[in-house]
């Protein structure tokens, strides 16, 4: 069986102001950093043998304060970077225009082949998040792999492992620097193939950022 450990980044300036980052990005808070060393504390003891993370900065910089913990590299992997928000990135999610504001709900109510201009689907969000899951297969027997990534890309993988469809990630709360884990496995009990264990874990951080009024 292959255990696949799934972290939020850490955690960032622009979540704790509500402006939209997708792929733009902005730094780690120092209560970010400080949930990503909470991270490294709890996993170190868990045989984490690759750190693969998106390519942002702020996953970067969360999955390095990790690995210190854990000793492995950090590989970077682009599939695994947030949704393409489009021209919405970098907003302040609460003055959007109503026009703004329906092209957001299209993605939120799952609206086929929905997106922000000059951003991305929830389509082609999971297919990529999958794509560097699959990934996870071809490493050498015994690995243990945690991917740090964002919290629409991974609430995406976690909703369509379950079955349900991409937008159901809005019924999913994965806060900075949560921890998922997801297995794949063969079983005569579960499905075979991922099933998920865990999802949205916090017992590790002391403060988890941003409550339910922010995320
Ligand atoms: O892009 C964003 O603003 C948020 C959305 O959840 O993603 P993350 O902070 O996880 O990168």
């Amino acid at each position: 069986m292959l255990q696949v450990y799934l972290v939020r980044h850490g955690e960032t300036q622009w979540n704790a102001e509500r402006r939209i980052q997708g792929q733009s990005d902005s730094p780690l808070t120092q209560k970010g950093e400080d949930q990503a060393k909470q991270v490294g504390d709890r996993v170190r003891s868990l045989g984490i043998t690759h750190i693969i993370t998106s390519d942002l900065g702020r996953t970067r910089r969360t999955a390095e304060i990790i690995a210190d913990a854990c000793g492995c590299e950090v590989i970077a992997d682009p599939r695994l970077r947030e949704l393409n928000m489009g021209v919405l990135e970098q907003r302040h999610i609460d003055t959007l225009t109503a026009e703004e504001e329906m092209w957001r709900r299209q993605l939120v109510n799952g609206t086929p082949d929905g997106r922000i201009p000059e951003g991305e689907s929830m389509q082609e969000l999971s297919d990529r998040m999958h794509g560097a899951l699959q990934s996870c297969l071809e490493l050498p027997p015994g690995s243990r792999p945690l991917l740090v990534s964002h919290g629409i890309a991974l609430g995406c993988l976690v909703s369509t492992i379950l079955g349900l469809p991409a937008y159901a990630e809005r019924r999913l709360r994965l806060r900075n620097c949560s921890i998922s884990r997801i297995d794949h496995q063969q079983s005569a009990w579960l499905a075979s193939g991922w099933v998920v264990e865990t999802a949205g874990d916090v017992s590790h951080l002391d403060a988890p950022a941003l409550d339910e009024l922010q995320r």
